[in-house]
């Protein structure tokens, strides 16, 4: 039989025309997706910088934070990109030679060069605030703090950084801005949400700081510090107790130890291991604001500081160096000075972590009563003993019964925790890699970068953006070639037999 013809219409798809539209729709939703990912990543990956040095009373901490170029002012998260310590102790201790205060911040300025490119250098903003151990030196010597502040100013006017400034912060301040920092990482100021208290130990003075609802700073308005940050109002207590630092309160303690008898040669001190003795000069004890007014007509240069390893002693000793018996508000922690009801979680940082850590004692959910159980133990174990488990210098080591006891005293007697409410505390040292501190919350407020009102955000987040573009451009895509399918003459009618 003849050969018989085609049976089947070609299939419309194949024709040259369908290809060429396929292809290029292709290309256009491919393009265009691209574009939506390019365009947007190269924006994101240019960051800003801002520096933060904290002059503590015990050392200094230069902290360096980045955050993406286009959203400051904006909820884009700061995060601490690096931190340097600075060798050797805080600045308030070169008041003999200023200059080497100023010397000191060198080799960490020289990391911050490091770490930050060098085109972004001139707009970095570059901070100084100094604490605790600052407002001791002025209180004690104003002019040998000036001296101080002018010789690291020098310094940092040295580098090339956009240079902000070198202050004494207020107590106040300190605890503020550390509460800012942790409600600000935690993510709970963009949200409104109930925020966490600040607990902050240094070496001079200890923080608090925390939202009552009982409290509306009509009672002790100084203790009051008022923001709006991102359309939400808040009214926090905060207070800062200088000489209740670890390194102070040790002072005050061995003062109350040694300024009985016209100070004698030798102190049995229950906050230090059996078996630990040490010579100790009473001019290194007495040389600070703190307890200078304490100071006993001495008759010995020196006195032998013997341990008596005794936890419940200890917390007689340190409870001695709170006055609990004057209160003229509602309500008071000590020495006069008042609190409203705690409320809420509390993030205690700095010493109350280094010292709980390395205490093995930062689990909260452990009852109270094993805690300080488990303290005791520490507390009777003999020096010798601790020398042999633990390889740190000595000097820090023998303090660590003492830390721990004036940290369960200071939160159980002083700012009236109990038992119940020892565990709404989280030792914390870092938050998502950025350290709890002050220094952040200070930026962030120098910079204006919490807004007041809470910021035009775009109603999708990148990804779903880019999701939604996609989706869309396909389906465009296909309703097009539907459309084009069913009004192409002859791919609607049934292929026929000729
Ligand atoms: N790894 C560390 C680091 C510090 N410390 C001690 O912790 C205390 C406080 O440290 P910090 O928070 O850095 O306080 P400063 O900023 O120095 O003091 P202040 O804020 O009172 O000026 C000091 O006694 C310090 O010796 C510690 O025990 N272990």
């Amino acid at each position: 039989p003849p050969p018989r013809p085609e049976m089947k219409e070609k299939n419309p798809w194949h024709r040259p025309v369908t290809i060429i539209i396929t292809v290029i729709g292709v290309i256009a939703i491919v393009t265009l997706v691209t574009v939506l990912v390019i365009q947007n990543r190269t924006i994101a990956q240019k960051y800003k910088y801002g520096i933060v040095l904290d002059a503590g009373s015990s050392h200094t901490s230069l902290y360096i934070y980045q955050w993406p170029a286009e959203k400051d002012n904006n909820t884009g998260r700061v995060e601490q990109k690096h931190h340097c310590q600075v060798a050797g102790k805080g600045i308030s201790s070169y008041t003999a030679t200023p200059y080497k205060a100023g010397e000191s911040l060198i080799s960490c300025l020289k990391e911050a060069k490091e770490n930050i490119p060098q085109k972004m250098h001139p707009e970095t903003p570059l901070y100084l605030g100094a604490t605790a151990g600052m407002r001791l030196l002025k209180l004690e010597n104003s002019s040998a703090s000036d001296e101080v502040f002018k010789a690291v100013e020098k310094t940092l006017r040295g580098f090339p950084f956009s240079y902000q400034g070198a202050r004494l912060l207020a107590g106040q301040e300190e605890g503020a801005f550390g509460w800012v920092t942790v409600n600000y990482l935690d993510d709970r100021l963009t949200q409104g949400l109930e925020t966490t208290g600040a607990l902050d130990l240094g070496g001079a003075s200890t923080q608090i700081s925390f939202v009552s609802d009982e409290y509306n700073g009509s009672e002790s308005p100084d203790n009051a510090v008022s923001f709006r940050l991102y359309g939400y109002d808040y009214t926090l207590y905060t207070h800062s107790f200088l000489c209740y630092g670890k390194d102070q309160a040790l002072r005050l303690a061995l003062a109350h130890q040694t300024k009985v008898n016209s100070g004698p040669t030798a102190i049995m001190d229950p906050c230090f291991h059996k078996g630990y003795n040490e010579t100790k000069h009473y001019a290194a004890v007495y040389d600070s604001p703190c307890v200078s007014d304490q100071k006993p007509q001495i008759v010995s240069e020196t006195f032998i500081h013997l341990g008596g390893g005794n936890f419940t002693q200890c917390q007689e000793v340190i409870k001695s160096v709170f006055n609990f018996t004057s209160c003229r508000y509602s309500r008071c922690s000590f020495n006069g000075i008042f609190q409203p009801p705690l409320q809420g979680q509390f993030g205690a940082f700095s010493a109350y972590f280094f010292v709980m850590n390395f205490l093995n004692l930062t689990d909260t959910s452990v009852p109270l009563k094993t805690v300080m159980q488990k303290l005791s133990d520490y507390c009777a174990t003999p020096w010798t003993q601790i020398k042999k488990e633990h390889d740190i210098p000595l000097k820090y080591l023998a303090e660590y019964c003492f830390s721990g006891t004036y940290i369960l005293t200071l939160m159980m007697e002083g700012y009236n925790f109990t038992s119940e409410t020892y565990s709404s505390i989280k030792y914390i040292q870092k938050i998502k890699n950025s350290d709890a501190g002050w220094t952040l919350g200070y930026m962030l407020n120098l910079t204006n970068m919490i807004p007041a009102e809470a910021p035009d955000s775009p109603p999708l987040t990148y990804t779903s953006y880019v999701s939604v573009v996609t989706v869309m451009a396909i389906l465009l895509f296909v309703i097009f070639i539907l459309i084009l399918y069913s009004l192409w003459p002859k791919c609607n009618t049934e292929p026929k037999i000729i």
